[in-house]
């Protein structure tokens, strides 16, 4: 295999910039596009890298030894920028007789965050103009853990900045003027791993308070947003290391909030140097020379962009698995992401602990709406006819309910629970309550009979998006963590069945998001 400098050209969006890496970065030229007003047009942007490109690829190349591999961003991003840097880079790999790689836009964020961090396994929150996405490798793929629902934090800033007169990119004036304000509160969306930030911005932009105000709060209440789901994929995946890429992770206060985040967990967390976390040339030549070593070269056929290339399609060749690091749980105490759970007595206290990072206001709300609403649901389940711990006492951050002890489906996987469980998950799904987090440590086994436990991400919802969302979790869990796992999903669907009339219809959503290719 050759070795030596691989090019890498990146202009997915903004910034038409190119790179040369070999053990480490030779030389980065960016040439930004600046919209004259408003924010990127697409076919602007495209004339601009389409006017700039050969000087920036030139001015990399002057004096440098020759690549031995032209990288280039093959998606995401806006078609018409990705189709002058593929076409840039097809020419010059023919006319330097050069292998071709394409790279995903996405992942060179990562691998160019893990390269400065020089963590091995991180969790990362990627947040970007169009992209808001917490991530982590298994079993050869970037998985995305959560996502944003509609649009990207960036481009939730930069409107929310534009429809207050500032120009653009919105994102450091937000966070300069956010200096003086004080707190107000702003709607707040986190749905399990996910989260949503348009209703942030339709209340930002017509909220009367101070510029200061709003600014200062919107940063507050998104990026709390994009905290929270980050600790929650630290907490599911048991990972102890995170990453911060993408434009935004310039703002102080996300990396503020994120360094809080893992202080109080125990976690490492790296934020790369400003010139690598937003868009550039570097990550893509750098992750192209990773690419080449693991011999990921494409023939100029295959070489067509994508403009919704996603994380997880990428095969993830150039990785070794991870050790599997074993974490030490105390035995009366289980700490998740957002409680602690204390068992005595034959009791479980589950009391959801204040969040430094967040500003206080919002933080009792959240611990106090979300005590709220778990102790609500977990007693309208039973209603309903689902076993659920019986609920002894509730304070504004504490629910005391009955120990359910016993064993946890996960080491007890056989059929007939698994119907028992459907018929669990079918009578909860009529109550129109779903669960949110269906994963078989939270089905317990006591006598045979079936328990269900942790309504912390339980929300009332008759929707089938949601019921498939739920169903597919439990599927997800069962594919990963059994050999027989047709067998159990059709014992399962079987209960489910028997109860659930629309159960088809929800089944054949839940194909669909499997087809989607999400990782939930
Ligand atoms: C597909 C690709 O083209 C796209 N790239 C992208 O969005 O550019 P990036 O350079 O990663 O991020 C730009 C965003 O980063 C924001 N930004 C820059 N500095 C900021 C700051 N101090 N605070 C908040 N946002 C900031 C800008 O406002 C803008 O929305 C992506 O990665 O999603
Ligand atoms: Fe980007």
């Amino acid at each position: 295999m050759k070795t030596g400098p691989v090019l890498g050209i990146e202009g997915t969006a903004w910034n038409l910039s190119a790179a040369l890496f070999d053990e480490d970065l030779i030389k980065l030229v960016s040439n930004p596009y600046k919209p004259i007003q408003g924010g990127i047009h697409p076919r602007e942007a495209a004339q601009h890298h389409a006017a700039v490109v050969t000087s920036v690829i030139e001015e990399v190349l002057e004096n440098n030894p020759r690549p031995v591999a032209i990288a280039f961003s093959q998606g995401p991003g806006l078609g018409p920028c990705l189709r002058i840097v593929g076409t840039a880079a097809r020419a010059l790999a023919l006319s330097l007789n050069v292998p071709l790689i394409g790279v995903n836009h996405c992942v060179a964020h990562v691998e160019i965050g893990r390269f400065a961090s020089g963590f091995d396994d991180p969790i990362v929150l990627y947040a970007s103009g169009a992209n808001t996405q917490v991530l982590g490798y298994l079993q050869g793929r970037y998985r995305i853990f959560g996502e944003t629902l509609d649009i990207g934090i960036g481009n939730a800033i930069d409107k929310f900045a534009r429809s207050k007169g500032l120009p653009h990119p919105g994102g450091p004036e937000v966070e300069r003027i956010a200096q003086n304000g004080t707190y107000i509160p702003l709607p707040y969306t986190v749905k399990g791993m996910d989260l949503a930030f348009s209703g942030l911005v339709s209340a930002a932009k017509d909220s009367p308070e101070s510029l200061e105000d709003v600014c200062y709060s919107f940063q507050e209440t998104a990026f709390a947003m994009c905290t929270e789901v980050t600790e929650r994929a630290l907490s599911q995946t048991g990972k102890d290391e995170l990453i911060l890429v993408g434009g935004v992770g310039m703002n102080k206060r996300l990396q503020e909030m994120l360094r809080l985040m893992c202080g109080e967990r125990g976690a490492a967390f790296s934020v790369p140097i400003p010139q690598y976390l937003g868009d550039n040339g570097a990550m893509i030549a750098y992750t192209g020379r990773v690419m080449m070593e693991s011999g990921c070269t494409i023939p100029v056929e295959q070489s067509r962009i994508n403009p919704s290339f996603r994380a997880d399609q990428v095969n993830v060749t150039w990785r070794t698995e991870p050790d599997n690091k074993s974490t030490h749980a105390e035995e009366n105490t289980a700490r998740g992401a957002e409680a602690i759970v204390r068992f005595s007595n034959g009791s479980a206290a589950k009391i959801r602990t204040s969040k430094q990072y967040r500003h206080s206001e919002l933080d009792r709300r959240l611990i106090t709406e979300r005590t709220r609403a778990e102790a609500r649901l977990i007693v309208e389940a039973r209603k309903a006819g689902v076993r659920t711990p019986i609920i002894r006492d509730i304070s504004h951050d504490t629910i005391i309910m009955e120990h359910i002890t016993g064993r946890k489906l996960k080491e007890k996987l056989n059929p007939l629970l698994l119907e028992e469980a459907g018929r669990m998950v079918g009578k909860l799904h009529s109550a129109q309550i779903v669960h949110g987090d269906l994963t078989t440590c939270n089905f317990m086994v006591k006598d045979r009979k079936i328990w269900l436990i942790d309504f912390g991400l339980a929300t009332t919802s008759a929707e089938l998006e949601h019921r498939g969302v739920d169903v597919h979790v439990l599927f997800q869990v069962l594919e990963s963590t059994s050999p027989e796992s047709d067998v159990l999903k059709e014992a399962f669907i079987r209960g489910y069945r028997e109860i659930m009339p629309q159960a088809n219809d929800i089944l054949e959503r839940e194909h669909e998001i499997e087809l989607r290719g999400r990782y939930l």
